[in-house]
């Protein structure tokens, strides 16, 4: 194993940071290579402009400002995966404590849509938490329903009735995956094992369980599409007359264990937070607020587990993996806990490069090895006390606070039961509320009204942050702003699965929240530098942020190096070096690096080659749509013209059991042939995407049909055909019928946008091109 000087080793029992061997630091090394190679093309264009051998100069500048960009971005890559680390946890040997010495956890569950989110989806990822191996009376799961749907309600009525029979069965035959539309899935790597089999009443249990579920699933299905109604009254009866967007706070105590055993069913509450036209609700970071507090009026438990609705838990030692860390390390390096994310619908040869797995391990396994991973908003254990913004140390400060009420007023706000239950936290005093119903009942529905945060704290210095539509990476940095570490937990087999979006148009919506909620955080008081001169941020976890953050402009500036092969082509110049320029050969070489090392890192991985493709196409693809669109709403809401909605994900509804194979991803409404391609509808963001390809063919084809050219390099038309064929899902797209065509009033707008760019690339040739014959 690699010593590393800048890592500290930390081990325990329970959890150990090992920092990770060579095969990942050679890929720093070939970062660095990498680095050298864009500082000398940089250095090129430089000498060449002291040289007075450029053509034109509008195309020198906007080729300098993109490269040094690269140049830089590529520095703070090579940052974070310099020094990663891993962590390795021993759950068994936790397992032996007495139950009453692990602490109690609160399970966050959000849903915000019934029809975008399907219930049996949420339904399967509460019945997977409930069922974890973990005393059941330590454990409580909350429901966040951001949709007010009594349908919702119903569905998780009717899961805690099959979680009374499904979690005895899987603690009985020690199941592995307990979200059971997986268990049942039909998949070989979950039928029983043989040693179930012989038991001879397994198979009858399991035949019964499967049954059970396929029940549920009915009931709740045919509830949604309207076969069976609900019946209005009894706890339904305060759904009526109310919509998603204005309707009174809904809490209902779904079960409660009142046994208090460890063998029991864990509590399950439904929470649906007050809603008013005119009152913000900060989408899923208000949700997460609402959360904290009303549990923490109720269950009040120190540590806390927030999954979305689609994300069930796939390794039933999960809280577990988590306590070993939160119990083996110091407090100050272990502010949370975050698992990887994961997920079980990837479409073959991801189409859409929706599976970060990979990113997802550099980014958060090179965190680790600085100031801890990013909280990337699922699968991730946090701690009531720094949530609540105090400080882990019980010093005297803490103290005073904790007596001076006015000031906890002042920043949590003003419930006594919420405020009782926070002093309880202060003192480390986990004594859990008597009678949940009761308190239920007695909790003033005040701290899930939407007035209630008024002149508080909450979204800013307490809770989940406000400030931009990714909460996640704004509430971890916060924390890593007072100082706090985080750790990366990467359990085997993966602690969490989730969902990606499987339709071009669905993953267009959602990288164009995340561009604009990082740049929000970027360009506002939250910027990382400001956290380290003013704060405890490292300086290394600083730069890591930063380059998360510019993500989406990153590809700003590699959608505008995209469009320079046109411009130069059109107005005959150019702007890479001529072949026979010995910087050709440095361009080469650094290209080439670069692109052998991601292939081989994908096959190194599993994937094939057409995974590699893919993402280098998708990714050309997504500049020119989600993220130009991304950027521009980040730009309008900047100067104050308009807002940021958390427009919620589409998830695709579980498959049944009755399904054969669940690993071969099916395309409800399509053929198998057909999943994975490109579809198109009339969202806008298709339009800059068509522009860009019409611009390219229009300038690969005006020089074919003898438009002057002698300028342009060779560079410049291999770039040109290579973003042609980055782009021939929408040449498909041009000519194909339905959802597979691109709308005719989509293609009219771009055409009129790409005879506009044309006509101004030519008309500006004269303005920027210096004569250089005299
Ligand atoms: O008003 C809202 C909107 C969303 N959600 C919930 O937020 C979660 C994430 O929403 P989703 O539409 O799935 O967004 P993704 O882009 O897939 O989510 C990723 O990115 C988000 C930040 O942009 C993080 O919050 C998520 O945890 C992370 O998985 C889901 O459980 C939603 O139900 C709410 O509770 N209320
Ligand atoms: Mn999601």
């Amino acid at each position: 194993m690699e010593e590393n000087s800048s890592v500290k080793l930390v081990s325990s029992p329970l959890c150990q940071k090992i920092p990770i061997k060579s095969s990942l630091l050679n890929r720093a090394k070939i970062n660095l290579i990498i680095l050298l190679l864009l500082i000398s093309l940089l250095v090129y264009r430089l000498l060449s402009y002291f040289n007075n051998d450029i053509n034109n100069g509008f195309t020198w500048f906007l080729a300098f400002l993109c490269e040094s960009w690269f140049t830089f971005e590529h520095f703070l890559s090579l940052n974070i995966m310099w020094t990663p680390v891993q962590f390795k946890t021993h759950p068994q040997t936790l397992s032996q404590r007495d139950a009453a010495e692990l602490p109690a956890v609160d399970l966050f569950v959000t849903t915000a849509d019934a029809t975008l989110e399907p219930p049996i989806m949420t339904v399967n990822t509460v019945l997977s938490l409930m069922a974890v191996d973990y005393p059941a009376h330590k454990l409580a799961c909350y429901v966040s329903d951001d949709g007010c749907s009594p349908l919702t309600l119903y569905s998780l009525v009717e899961a805690s009735k099959f979680a009374r029979l499904w979690i005895p069965f899987c603690k009985k035959y020690d199941v592995q995956v307990r979200a059971p539309f997986r268990y049942f899935s039909g998949s070989a790597a979950f039928r029983p094992s043989d040693d179930d089999k012989k038991r001879s009443e397994f198979h009858l249990e399991w035949r019964g369980m499967k049954k059970e579920y396929e029940n549920m699933r009915q009931k709740i299905e045919e509830a949604a599409n309207g076969a069976v109604q609900i019946e209005w009254g009894g706890d339904y009866a305060t759904f009526e007359n109310t919509t998603k967007s204005d309707h009174p706070t809904i809490i209902k105590v779904i079960w409660e264990n009142k046994e208090r055993g460890p063998e029991g069913i864990p509590h399950l509450v439904y929470v649906s937070r007050e809603k008013r036209p005119n009152c913000p609700h900060h989408y899923k970071a208000g949700a997460m607020n609402v959360l904290t507090r009303v549990s923490g009026a109720m269950t009040n438990a120190p540590f806390m587990l927030n999954v979305d609705c689609d994300m069930f838990a796939n390794n039933p030692k999960i809280v577990l993996h988590a306590m070993c860390c939160f119990l083996g390390l110091k407090p100050q390096d272990c502010a949370f806990v975050q698992f990887p994310q994961d997920f079980y619908n990837q479409l073959k040869d991801d189409p859409f490069a929706t599976n970060m797995a990979a990113a997802v391990q550099i980014v958060g396994g090179g965190m680790a090895g600085i100031q801890g991973p990013l909280y990337i908003g699922t699968g991730c254990f946090h701690r009531r006390k720094l949530i609540y913004g105090f400080s882990l140390d019980n010093n005297a400060d803490v103290q005073g606070k904790e007596d001076d009420r006015k000031v906890l007023k002042e920043s949590l706000g003003n419930s006594t039961e919420f405020l009782n239950s926070v002093t309880q936290i202060l003192k480390d005093d986990s004594s859990p509320v008597q009678d949940l119903s009761s308190a239920a009942a007695q909790l003033s529905p005040q701290v899930a009204g939407c007035d209630y945060e008024q002149g508080t704290s909450w979204g800013t210095k307490v809770g989940w942050g406000y400030a931009s539509v990714t909460e996640d990476i704004l509430t971890g940095m916060r924390i890593h702003r007072e100082g706090w570490s985080s750790v990366w937990c990467g359990a085997n087999p993966p602690g969490f699965l989730g969902t990606v979006p499987t339709s071009l148009p669905v993953c267009l919506l959602q990288k164009k929240r995340w561009t604009t909620g990082l740049l929000q955080v970027f360009f506002s008081k939250n910027n990382p530098l400001f956290d380290t001169l003013y704060a405890k941020l490292g300086f290394r976890q600083s730069l890591a942020y930063i380059w998360i953050l510019n993500w989406g402009l990153s590809s700003i500036f590699d959608l505008c190096y995209s469009l320079l092969p046109t411009y130069c082509i059109l107005t005959n110049s150019n702007f890479l070096p001529k072949a026979h320029e010995p910087a050709m050969v440095l361009l080469v070489v650094r290209l080439l690096i670069q692109h052998l090392q991601n292939l081989c890192f994908n096959l190194q991985c599993g994937l094939s080659v057409r995974v590699w493709w893919n993402g280098l196409r998708i990714a050309k693809i997504y500049s020119a749509t989600s993220i130009l669109f991304g950027f521009l709403c980040f730009l309008l809401n900047f100067v104050g013209i308009s807002d940021v909605a958390f427009e919620v994900t589409q998830k695709d509804q579980p498959d049944s059991c009755d399904d054969q194979d669940s690993d071969d991803h099916k395309d409800h409404d399509v053929s198998k042939n057909n999943v994975g391609r490109f579809t198109f509808d009339e969202s806008p963001m298709f339009i800059p995407g068509t522009t860009f390809l019409f611009v390219h063919l229009t300038a690969l084809a005006l020089s074919l049909f003898g438009h002057e050219h002698d300028k342009v390099g060779v560079g410049e038309y291999l770039y040109s055909v290579l973003m042609v064929l980055c782009f021939w899902p929408f040449v498909r797209g041009l000519f194909g019928k339905g959802k597979y065509g691109i709308p005719s009033s989509i293609v009219l707008k771009a055409a009129g946008f790409a005879f506009i760019f044309v006509h101004l690339c030519r008309a500006s040739a004269s303005v920027f091109l210096i004569k250089r014959d005299g």
